[in-house]
This record gives C-alpha cells, structure tokens and sequence, in this order.
C-alpha cells in the first residue's frame, strides 16, 4: 500500500482538527497513544532482554511529551529506561507525566550518555521543528550523529527538516523511525525501518486529509510499513 507523506502545515492542521470541539480529543489522550505507539515499536524491534537499556531524549515541546509516555510505558514492559530531558516545560501536563515517571524512579540524568544505553528514543523535535538546533539540544543532536547504539526517532529524525529531511547528511539517520499519524515528507528518503503509529485517526479525518492508513495488525498500536 502507497503511503501519503504530508507537509509540515497539514501535519499541524490535522492535530489542530483532532483537538478541535469537533474532534474531540485531549492532547493527553493523543500523546498517550502517540507514546504508547513508540514503546510498542521498541518492544517489537528490540526485546527486553538483549536491550533493557533505554535513554529517552526528550524535547520541550509535545515529541517530548510523547517521549516521556513511551518512557512510562517501557518501564512496565521491563525495560530500564533513563530520560534526559534538559528544558522541562512547567505546563502541568508535562508536570504529571515527570510526576509518574519519578514515581516509577525513572532516573532523570544530567547528560545523556548514549554508551551507558543499548537503545536510544530520540523524543527531541517533532513536527514543529525549523530552523537550525538551537541549545541545549546542539550537543545531544551531535552525539546522536556519532553514537552506534540504535535510535527510534519519534515522528521526525532530530535535526532533520521536516520535509526536505537531510539531504546533506548533517545529522543522525534512525536505525527505526515511528510516523504518527502519518508520515511527514522528510521520511521519503528515510531508508531504515519504518513504523505508522498514533492509532486514533477516524476515518472522516482520514478521507478529509486523503491520508492513507494502513492496516494495523489485531490490537497493535503500530504498523510496520517498511
Ligand atoms: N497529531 C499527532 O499525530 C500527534 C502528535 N504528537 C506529537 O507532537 C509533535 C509536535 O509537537 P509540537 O507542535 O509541540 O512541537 P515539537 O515537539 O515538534 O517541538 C516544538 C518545540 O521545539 C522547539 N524548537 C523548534 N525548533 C527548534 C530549533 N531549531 N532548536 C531548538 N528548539 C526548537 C520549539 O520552541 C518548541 O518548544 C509531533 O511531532 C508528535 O510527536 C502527539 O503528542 C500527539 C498526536
Ligand atoms: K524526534
């Protein structure tokens, strides 16, 4: 089945409708399943037991967030997730979900040490991401261009622009990539495995948008698409 990638301004169009009065939706619902799609795309690609340990890169916006649920979650399916998350929002959503990790003693580290971790969730810049990085995340982004542990990136790779991806290779390129709701124009080059996530878009939505979902298996939150 072809995939629909979508721009930077549909991305944020469809999010907007998702949380409008017709749509319905909470932003904590949409990031809990946003982040509950990451964790089940690790558990699917890298088992427990060879890869317990996971450092989750949490941005300040809402990839962040869907990082900080993935790291909630990953701790109940048994793995050892860390999180580095250098510039908390204090808006309360994000306030509870630290609240429920630190209450899971989910360490919060101080630098992100991609060698002391056997899988890495890139949760930093999602699709509101332009520009170029700005710190605190400079260092992070370059770490993660030279580290071999694995990454999952989180809608976008970090670092990448949102739909003229990487061409000139500046940044890391994800081992696996989770698109949420749909994948955005940067992942036409995107050559690694690729997961569609965020399993919440009613058909309506899908035909006003065009977007083509795929199938997911059963009860999974995710689907592999390449
Ligand atoms: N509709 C969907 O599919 C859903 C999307 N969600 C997530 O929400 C993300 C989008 O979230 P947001 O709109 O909050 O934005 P992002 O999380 O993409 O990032 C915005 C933040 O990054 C900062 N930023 C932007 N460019 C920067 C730069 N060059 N250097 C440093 N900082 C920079 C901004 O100041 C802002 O704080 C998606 O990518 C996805 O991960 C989910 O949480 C919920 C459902
Ligand atoms: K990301």
């Amino acid at each position: 089945m072809s995939l629909k990638f979508i721009t930077q301004k549909v991305a944020q169009a469809i999010d907007e409708d998702l949380m409008s009065a017709a749509g319905g939706f909470s932003v904590d619902q949409l990031m809990e399943l946003a982040g509950l799609s990451v964790a089940q795309a690790v558990q699917k690609t890298y088992p427990t037991q060879k890869h317990p340990r996971v450092l989750i890169c949490c941005g300040p916006g809402n990839n962040g967030g869907d990082g900080l649920v993935a790291a909630r979650h990953l701790f109940h399916f048994g793995y050892k997730p860390s999180i580095y998350y250098p510039k908390q929002s204090k808006n309360d959503l994000y306030k509870r979900l630290v609240t429920q990790c630190n209450n899971l003693n989910i360490p919060f580290v101080e630098k992100a040490s991609p060698k002391e971790s056997d899988i890495i969730v890139d949760a930093i810049f999602g699709f509101s991401f332009s520009g170029d990085v700005r710190d605190p995340f400079k260092e992070v982004v370059r770490d993660l261009k030279e580290t071999h542990v694995p990454i999952v990136a989180v809608d976008i790779p970090s670092g990448w622009d949102v739909e003229k991806g990487d061409p000139e290779n500046q940044f890391f390129s994800p081992d696996t990539l989770v698109s949420l709701t749909a994948p955005k124009l940067c992942a036409q080059a995107f050559k690694g495995r690729h997961f569609i996530g965020g399993r919440f878009v009613p058909p309506s939505l899908a035909e006003k948008f065009d977007l083509k979902i795929p199938k997911y298996p059963e009860g999974d939150q995710v689907v592999q698409v390449q």
